[in-house]
């Protein structure tokens, strides 16, 4: 793979004008596709193994890279401890991710991340502090992050937060039809779920690191996008394994193979655990070497992440300054 591939004008080719993408209506359960998805662990752990090792995103073009990054954050904030306060701190970052004069400096417009991300009762300051801004916010929904609620009650908490003005909800699926290989089951639920939403686009949290095994994870990932799953997510970041290269692997593949067989493009959102400015380089590459420049756009990927933005905001300050500056300058709220 050349340099080349990853300049700063390659970047900047990843702005395509931005298209209305068709919302994936999904499909009827086809048990035999699912069945058929396989995982090679070890040719997936090895691939994955060799990435971030030769990944070479030149000095000069990393800072393109990670202001990509930035405008992919679902900025997000999913603690016990959440105040109105916090959200509203959260949303000026959002808003602002990146200093005016490091911008400046790179000579680059203002940018903001792809949405802010939080529990069911932030919606409401979260929406008065994006007004006006085009930010969405996503509200974790549906018993997060064990999914273990009454049925009725999932459903209502999905249409409040709706009703509350989240304009993407991040359900949590039930681990358990996974692990039983009860796929109809899974099936059944998510298009109850991908019905609740609504216009809101509904993202499948798969808690990749409950599932077992990657063959699981990728028939997971089918089922979900043929109930019609507008993203699927890896993580709740409250698993004990949360994002990991393997797994991005196995479901950025089933997104491919989903859009070679239905013509929807589903995104994709790695969660928990991403805080370091070169790993989220070393997701951007992953994925445009797997599904090409149009899923490196915020309307098909995402990383959900509360400390990313810190560490992108300090390695864009060295770039323009030369000087790291602590981590305490740059709070996400
Ligand atoms: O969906 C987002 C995750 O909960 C964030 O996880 P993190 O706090 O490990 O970045």
């Amino acid at each position: 793979m050349s340099v080349d591939t990853y300049s700063t004008a390659a970047v900047a080719a990843t702005q395509l004008p931005q298209v209305t993408e068709p919302r994936n209506a999904g499909m009827p359960l086809d048990l035999n596709w699912v069945l058929s998805a396989q995982a090679n662990t070890s040719a997936i752990e090895r691939r994955a193994a060799s990435l971030p090792a030769r990944r070479s995103v030149k000095k000069a073009h990393q800072a393109a890279w990670l202001l990509k990054a930035v405008t992919c954050i679902d900025l997000t904030t999913l603690s016990g401890d959440d105040t109105a306060r916090r959200v509203g701190r959260l949303c000026a970052k959002a808003r602002q991710p990146v200093a005016a004069s490091v911008l400046d400096a790179l000579g680059m417009p203002p940018i903001t991340t792809g949405a802010v991300c939080v529990y069911h009762e932030m919606i409401a300051p979260a929406v008065d502090a994006l007004r006006g801004t085009g930010i969405p916010v996503a509200a974790v929904s549906t018993g997060f992050p064990a999914g273990l609620s009454p049925l009725p009650l999932r459903i209502a908490e999905i249409e409040q937060s709706v009703a509350a003005g989240a304009a993407e909800i991040d359900i949590v699926i039930s681990r358990r039809h996974v692990l039983e290989g009860n796929w109809q089951a899974l099936y059944d639920e998510m298009r109850i779920f991908r019905a609740a939403c609504g216009d809101a686009h509904v993202k499948a949290i798969l808690a990749t690191g409950e599932l077992g095994s990657l063959r699981n994870v990728a028939r997971a990932s089918l089922v979900c996008m043929m109930a019609g799953a507008d993203f699927i997510k890896t993580s709740t970041g409250k698993e004990s394994v949360n994002a990991t290269l393997p797994v991005t692997l196995v479901m950025i593949r089933a997104i491919r193979d989903f859009y070679d067989r239905t013509g929807y493009r589903v995104g994709y959102k790695p969660a928990g655990g991403i805080s370091k400015a070169k790993d989220a380089i070393t997701y951007l590459a992953l994925i445009k070497e797997e599904l090409g420049d149009r899923w490196l756009q915020p309307d098909l990927f995402r990383f959900g992440a509360s400390s990313l933005l810190n560490d992108i905001e300090r390695q864009l300050e060295h770039h323009v300054s030369g000087n790291y500056s602590a981590a305490y300058r740059h709070p996400t709220s």
